[in-house]
């Protein structure tokens, strides 16, 4: 019954735990995901606006912006938690994620790991794996079923990604908030998702949490493409990749952390907060 509970929680989660089917997905020559002229007014107020983002397919993009600046709308645009005003937005070249649902774009193989880690603590680290293959709908026949040797070479295979082989059968709420976090990107892992969101996953971790961190999201990019919205400079500096910064909604610049930081415009936009 806990468990039924710890489903009733996790209302974020069930988005990504779709099964992941692409057959759509097409991304050729071109970009796996374009955001187009996208603006979106909340009461008036233009949180993104007219913003252009081009993310290749394999990247590792970190977005950084001042508190407001849009990283969240943005966000949620891609996930389809919120409709735009304006613009397109698509996923490869024939996906148009502005004409799908949350679920729909979950399924399409685009994942989220929210802030804060929502693990099922009560059940092992293997069993969160597990359940994530299938989502709500096959809880009891996942636990009860036997796995097939692809399925289980599979969490092995996440496991040894996120970490956490030696704590398989250790339950998820006994683990540090860092093997939390790695466990739920596991769990994201599980639905193989073309494209990962990733929000703030090294705040509140240990140094060394955030170093294997690095090396996991580093590791994850080529075979997946990451988007990371970060606030930890240090942290994006360290994974030496390109940064997008926003500023009210659009981009104000683009490079590596040296070339942004050394950006008279934003510099602005961070002194004068
Ligand atoms: N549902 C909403 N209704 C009204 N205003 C909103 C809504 N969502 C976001 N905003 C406003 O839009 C702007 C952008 O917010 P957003 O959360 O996307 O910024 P952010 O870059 O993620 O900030 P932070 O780094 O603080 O998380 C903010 O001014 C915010 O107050």
């Amino acid at each position: 019954m806990r468990l039924i509970e710890e489903f009733q929680h996790r209302d974020k989660v069930f988005d990504f735990m779709m099964p992941n089917t692409s057959p759509a997905l097409d991304v050729g020559q071109g970009y796996l995901l374009y955001l187009e002229d996208i603006s979106v007014s909340f009461d008036g107020f233009k949180a993104i606006n007219k913003l252009n983002l081009y993310i290749n397919e394999g990247e590792l993009r970190c977005i950084i912006g001042p508190n407001g600046a849009g990283k969240t709308t943005m966000m949620d645009i891609i996930t389809g938690k919120t409709r735009p005003d304006e613009g397109s937005a698509w996923f490869g070249q024939k996906i148009n994620l502005l004409e799908m649902s949350e679920p729909e774009i979950a399924q399409a193989g685009i994942g989220r790991k929210f802030q804060k880690p929502t693990v099922f603590e009560q059940q092992t680290v293997f069993a969160n794996l597990e359940l994530a293959m299938t989502g709500p709908k096959g809880v009891f026949t996942t636990l009860m079923a036997k796995l097939s040797s692809s399925q289980l070479d599979h969490i092995d295979h996440v496991l040894g990604q996120i970490g956490l082989k030696q704590q398989r059968n250790l339950l998820a709420g006994a683990l540090s908030h860092g093997q939390k976090q790695w466990l739920e990107i596991g769990m994201l892992l599980m639905q193989n998702p073309k494209l990962l969101l990733v929000d703030e996953p090294v705040a509140g971790m240990t140094h060394q949490e955030m170093d294997r961190t690095g090396e996991l999201l580093t590791s994850l990019a080529g075979e997946h493409t990451v988007i990371l919205v970060e606030h930890d400079m240090d942290f994006v500096r360290s994974l030496a990749n390109q940064v997008t910064v926003l500023h009210q909604g659009s981009v104000l610049a683009e490079g590596t952390m040296d070339q942004v930081q050394s950006d008279d415009k934003v510099v602005q936009v961070y002194l004068g907060e």
